[in-house]
């Protein structure tokens, strides 16, 4: 396999059950093998796309004064902007070449969640950026509820077992500016190495290419989608959950050849977690003698947590 396999919505969405069970298996053996698939006929409009990149654009060419307005000290990262040489992969010391803003859950009436989640974070400089990001929020979060039916049904569980989780989840919509390349990078790289840390990541503009997949032989492989379909891979939380079965595979976005040094990239990822009271518990129906119990039991709220202090976006 060279390239991510390309599944399509439309099958699952279908009144055809034959149609609907090719979907849950296509998806659900790519994620036993190689953990990504690209996705056609999610619910983003052209039109939708379109407006967010203008909107994620006119963001970052803000000046960076105006930017650093928005960057919450000691918030862990979890809303409004993150500047440059903030974050790294988990096992890395260097600093990765992006900056970032981060889109919350705005929860439905519900008390607790409310004063859970943090609030989002208001750009007065420019008046739709707020409400298109929140549009395009709900669209990849509607997309990820139906892939996440696809893969309950795969595991063997009810189709609808993670809507209670998914829904007014702590899920976070990630637009990210890679800016040109103006000096040696010195090692470090647009993204390092890394595994996502939710229960599955739907991404934005992986089609100008760059982003890279660690195939099971050892081999990187390029992911480079056609421009109309998401790439959704398998994050850890779900990984965790299904005591391996589905696999969250290390990715990287690496620097482009010399040339293209003065391209900027950008991409726009959204991280679905669940609730942070979800016990990511290896679930009963992926145990058994062959594949016993490889982790021990602990909340989303709780994983989160410890990997936001080993990715530099919180202290303690
Ligand atoms: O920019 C990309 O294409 C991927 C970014 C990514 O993997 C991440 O932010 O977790
Ligand atoms: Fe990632």
């Amino acid at each position: 396999m060279n390239n991510i396999p390309s599944v399509d919505l439309a099958d699952f969405l279908s009144n055809d059950p034959k149609r609907k069970e090719k979907f849950v298996q296509e998806i659900g053996s790519a994620y036993e093998d190689i953990g990504f698939v690209s996705l056609k006929n999610h619910f983003l409009t052209d039109d939708l796309v379109e407006d967010l990149y203008r909107e994620v654009k006119d963001f970052f060419a803000l000046p960076i004064e105006t930017k650093k307005k928005y960057e919450i000290e000691d918030g862990g990262g979890q809303r409004g902007y993150i500047s440059f040489g903030k974050e790294h992969a988990k096992d890395s010391k260097k600093a990765d070449l992006k900056e970032f803003w981060h889109f919350g859950q705005e929860p439905e009436a519900d008390a607790n969640l409310i004063e859970e989640y943090p609030k989002n974070v208001k750009v007065t400089e420019l008046d739709d950026f707020n409400k298109i990001g929140m549009e395009a929020y709900r669209m990849l979060e509607k997309t990820g509820i139906y892939v996440l039916r696809a893969l309950a049904l795969y595991i063997g569980l009810n189709e609808f077992y993670f809507d209670p989780w998914a829904k007014n989840g702590n899920s976070i919509l990630r637009p990210i500016h890679y800016p040109p390349i103006t000096s040696e990078p010195d090692g470090a790289v647009r993204a390092g190495a890394h595994g996502d840390i939710n229960l599955i990541t739907l991404l934005m503009g992986a089609s100008s290419g760059g982003l890279q997949v660690l195939r099971k032989d050892g081999q990187w492989i390029d992911a480079i989608p056609q421009e109309d379909e998401l790439v959704i891979n398998v994050g850890d939380m779900l990984e965790r959950h299904t005591n391996n079965k589905l696999r969250s595979t290390i990715h990287r976005v690496v620097n482009p050849p010399r040339d293209d040094w003065d391209k900027p990239r950008y991409s726009i990822p959204f991280f679905m977690h669940p609730r942070s009271d979800m016990k990511l518990n290896c679930l009963e129906e992926c145990i058994d003698e062959d594949h016993p119990k490889h982790y021990a039991d602990i909340t989303a709220g709780e994983f989160l947590h410890q990997r936001l202090v080993e990715i530099g976006l919180l202290k303690k």
